[in-house]
């Protein structure tokens, strides 16, 4: 039998037991007999689980009987346990403290109660048992009379709730988002250490549940405040709506993610509501630097193929729509395997970023440009004509050629030939890219270091 510490058990319920319970004075005379069998029937009428423990002079205790509840309860029965000493029946461990309680009922003389966990035959039972002294003429006690009821149900719910608000602190303190709770009229209940980093809200607010002063605080914290709060009311208007994955720029930079639902227990009863803020402010940085990435000639830093191919479909698509003209340039340097053959492939790749600097400080915001691959080059001129288009690739050519590049012990340039097409009606993307290519070659087979325009 383990005594349970934490439950304060152990106290004297009566401090004059005899003088206080007559009924305990009657049960003095009924239970002074010396037959096991007698005794047991006295108990039996109890009605709740009842054992009687004899003293030795010695401070010695013999279970004398136990009563039929008792029987049921315990799994124990009369017969076997009857004029046996404690050490007999129990663990080493469990008579001695059973035996404490003993000493401690006949030391304070008085009648005492307390709760204990019971490693029974039947299972283990958290019982609440009463220990009631009785004295001979000598004014020793010489028998106990024990009553015991089961609360294993009261203490388990006792536990399983204290278990239930550790685990709910520990999820509270552990979790990576913010967490508030409100109750049904929208007052704050609980929230924890990380919604307290991700939101600048005075602690004195939050510990008198003040919602509206924590939402006046929260607000200008925001990129976009009206929208924040009146997204909140509604979500306070409509107990059942859930929100996943709202996002809330904050004017810090951050940028967290919200996710929320309403609070309702299985009959249905509406406790408020649940908020998660999520920090995915490195989240978004990171997948910002994949997109780059993805998108980008880790080279020259303009946009690459792919890049290149979705702003051409979208370009041609607006192009379309408003009736403006759309130009695209293909670019591509001269005898570029010369250079890397006589100057090294770093000195090709300086090359390449000159060229890549020399077009883009001469395009205008909407132009845009791009590294094909190798040392082919297109830009895009949206709203641009042929002729028009022409004319930049002309300058581009020539201030391409203007630069002079220089490498250990010689100064060269590079020339340019430039293909140039204007989207025709219906024409997809490739066919413009087509026709651009098809007016590349021809300038390099006329000599490079020309623009040559697609018919
Ligand atoms: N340094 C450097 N060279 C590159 C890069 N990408 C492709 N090249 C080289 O560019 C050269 C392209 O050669 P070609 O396609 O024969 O064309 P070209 O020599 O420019 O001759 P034309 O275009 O006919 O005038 C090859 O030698 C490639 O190795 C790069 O990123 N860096």
């Amino acid at each position: 039998m383990t005594e349970i510490n934490a439950m304060d058990a152990s106290r004297s319920i009566v401090k004059n037991g005899a003088a206080r319970q007559p009924e305990v004075n009657m049960l003095r005379g009924l239970l002074s007999s010396q037959d096991p069998g007698e005794l047991r029937e006295v108990i039996n009428y109890l009605g709740i689980a009842a054992f009687i423990v004899d003293v030795t002079p010695d401070r010695e205790f013999h279970l004398s009987a136990i009563n039929e509840t008792h029987e049921q309860m315990t799994g124990l029965r009369h017969e076997d346990v009857a004029g046996r000493t404690l050490d007999s029946i129990l663990d080493s461990e469990t008579a001695k403290r059973v035996k404490e309680n003993y000493s401690r009922c006949i030391r304070e003389g008085a009648a005492i109660q307390y709760e204990e966990l019971l490693d029974l035959p039947v299972g283990e039972k958290y019982w609440r048992t009463t220990l009631v002294p009785f004295y001979n003429v000598e004014g020793r006690v010489f028998r106990i009379l024990g009553t015991a009821y089961e609360i294993s149900d009261a203490v388990r719910l006792k536990l399983q709730t204290r278990y239930q608000s550790t685990l709910m602190s520990v999820y509270l303190d552990e979790s990576p988002d913010g967490i508030l709770v409100v109750d049904a009229n929208n007052e704050i209940k609980t929230w924890n250490r990380r919604f307290l980093e991700m939101w600048d809200i005075p602690e004195d607010i939050l510990q008198a549940g003040d919602g509206r002063s924590a939402l006046e605080a929260v607000r200008n914290q925001v990129e976009n405040p009206d929208e924040f709060v009146e997204r909140i009311m509604e979500l306070y208007r409509h107990l059942d709506q859930e929100e996943r994955s709202y996002r809330i720029d904050l004017k810090n930079g951050n940028v967290l993610e919200r996710y929320s639902r309403g609070l309702r227990d299985e009959t249905g009863r509406y406790w408020g509501r649940i908020w998660f803020y999520r920090d995915v402010t490195e989240h978004e940085r990171l997948t910002e630097q994949l997109n780059y990435m993805a998108r980008t000639d880790p080279l020259t830093e303009t946009a690459n193929r792919r890049a290149f191919m979705e702003e051409l479909s979208d370009e041609i698509q607006r192009s379309r729509r408003y009736r403006h003209p759309l130009t695209l340039l293909a670019l591509d340097v001269d005898h570029f395997k010369s250079v890397n053959d006589r100057f090294g492939h770093v000195m090709g790749d300086t090359v390449l970023r000159m060229l890549a600097d020399t077009v883009r400080s001469q395009l205008r915001d909407t132009d845009f440009f791009a590294r094909m691959g190798g040392e082919e080059f297109t830009v895009l001129l949206p709203e641009t004509e042929l002729k028009t288009g022409a004319r930049l690739a002309e300058r581009l050519r020539q201030s391409i050629e203007a630069v002079r590049m220089a490498s250990d012990d010689a100064e060269f340039q590079i020339s340019t030939s430039v293909g140039v097409a204007e989207l025709a009606d219906a024409e997809e993307p490739d066919g413009l890219l087509n026709r651009a290519d098809r007016a590349l070659y021809a300038a390099k087979a006329s000599g490079r270091n020309r623009v040559t325009c697609a018919d």
